[in-house]
């Protein structure tokens, strides 16, 4: 069996006027993430390691942020093209784990949300998909509330 890792980072930054949207689920919250699509940050990191593990490039090489097709979209179509690249390379994804740096608000009672609709899109079994979030203790640009990140990394695999 051909099995392979790749890790994913993302960083968008936070800003009033725009949408909340991590894990393909919209967080109400004062301020949103800046992109130029919905920036969704952990969805990036996530297409980002698959992307990676494949050695396939990363998320701006395939969905660039001055075409208008990708203009204000869903961050889960995106991951589903990326799984789609996966698949006709003869991929299939193992696991994924994750981490969200946000100094506010509290996303815990989200994460089942967002695994949920991962699976749905990535066709993965729910127990292979893990979400976990940590604030910086009020440090650096996640401390100050001026952006978030997100780091991912993940399982790949040919029979
Ligand atoms: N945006 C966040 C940040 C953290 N959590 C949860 O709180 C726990 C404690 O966070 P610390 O940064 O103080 O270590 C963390 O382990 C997460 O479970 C959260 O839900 N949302
Ligand atoms: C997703 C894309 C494309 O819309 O735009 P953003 O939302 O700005 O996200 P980023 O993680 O900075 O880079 C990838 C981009 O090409």
């Amino acid at each position: 069996m051909n099995i392979r890792v790749g890790q994913g980072y993302d960083v968008h930054q936070l800003g009033e006027g725009y949408e909340l949207w991590l894990g393909g689920v919209k967080i109400p919250h004062t301020v949103g993430s800046v992109g130029h699509s919905d920036a969704d940050v952990l969805l990036h990191a996530i297409c980002d390691a698959l992307l990676g593990a494949a050695a396939m490039g990363d998320i701006g090489k395939h969905f660039k942020n001055t075409d208008p097709r990708w203009k204000g979209i869903d961050s889960k179509i995106l991951l589903k093209i990326v799984a789609e690249m996966l698949a006709k390379g003869g991929y299939k994804i193992g696991n994924i784990d994750s981490t969200v740096c946000l100094q506010e608000p509290k996303i815990g009672k989200y994460i089942p949300d967002m695994i949920k609709a991962i699976a749905e899109v990535t066709q993965l079994p729910e127990n292979c998909i893990s979400i976990k979030a940590t604030t910086t203790e009020e440090m650096g640009f996640v401390g100050r509330k001026e952006g978030l990140e997100a780091h991912a990394i993940a399982l790949i695999y040919k029979v």
